[in-house]
């Protein structure tokens, strides 16, 4: 698309940041350092200018072994509770299970963020139950397969048609469970199931997925569509994550789920700049 053809809407994404509570994430056990060290992350990417810190108690990453739910629980909920005591800001809850999201909507969060999109049993009610009642969203991704199969032969006619119809599907079952429209926020999914190419043809077709007048996240920080394109460590990946968020910001991405707040931060400022001339 060029930009001479077709009108670049300069609207500023808000930032999401990520705050892994996997033990693989923090460097020692010890539980004060974990939740110290989890309270500091915060505090930082609130002030680098994050609008969501997005918690999360299990790995989704390709193989990760599932975790149970007690386990989960006792990753996630005493970090919801410190951030929210402490902190204004919008706490995310990434989770699929059910029991995770009422109790960390309890805790604090306000915002369910599920890589399953409601798909696990119960998940669907529950979130539509806390829609209803605290008008609390969900932002739903589309993920082919699951985190222990989906890279081994990631497979469409048309990724970006295939998840287009995905968004439809869910965005009617959930409005069927009770959703108002605008409680629903949509994700297409990068890595989740999609080779180098399916990420980058999503990335190039991005604006279509806004074709629902909802939001949309954009989560490819530090993912190996990055690193393995340019041929980087994942701790290299920052000039090129500042550039596919740029890209999803001007095909209309509402939010960038980042590590790195501050480098997003800056997009979004320079964005909004273009948007007030
Ligand atoms: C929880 N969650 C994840 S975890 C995967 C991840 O960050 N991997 C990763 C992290 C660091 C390095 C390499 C890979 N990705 C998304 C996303 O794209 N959208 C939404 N909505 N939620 C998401």
């Amino acid at each position: 698309m060029t930009f001479r053809d077709k009108t670049v809407l300069f609207n500023a994404p808000k930032i999401m940041g990520v705050l892994n509570v996997t033990p693989d994430s923090f460097s020692d056990g010890g539980k004060y350092n974990q939740l110290d060290a989890a309270l500091l992350q915060t505090e930082r990417m609130i002030s680098q200018g994050a609008t969501f810190i997005d918690v999360g108690g299990e790995s989704t990453r390709p193989g990760a072994e599932p975790v149970a739910l007690e386990q989960e629980l006792k990753r996630v909920i005493p970090v919801i509770e410190a951030i929210a005591k402490r902190f204004d800001v919008i706490i995310s809850i990434d989770t699929s299970k059910a029991e995770v999201m009422r109790q960390a909507a309890n805790a604090g969060a306000s915002l369910i963020n599920d890589v399953r999109a409601l798909s696990e049993p119960g998940a669907l009610e529950v979130a539509a139950d806390l829609a209803d009642r605290f008008n609390i969203p969900s932002c739903i991704m589309h993920m082919q397969g699951s985190p222990s199969t989906m890279q081994l032969a990631p497979e469409y006619e048309s990724v970006v048609d295939e998840i287009i119809a995905f968004f439809r599907q869910r965005i009617d079952i959930m409005s069927k469970a009770g959703f108002k429209y605008h409680q629903i926020m949509l994700d297409p999914g990068f890595g989740f199931g999609k080779t180098l190419d399916h990420n980058y043809s999503m990335l190039k077709n991005f604006v279509e997925f806004t074709q629902f007048d909802l939001p949309v996240l954009a989560g490819m920080s530090r993912k190996s569509m990055i690193s393995k394109l340019l041929n980087v460590d994942v701790n290299d990946t920052l000039a090129g994550g500042i550039c596919v968020n740029t890209v999803a910001a001007l095909a209309g991405a509402s939010v960038l789920r980042v590590h790195d707040v501050k480098e997003a931060m800056d997009v979004a400022v320079i964005i909004e700049k273009l948007n007030q001339l």
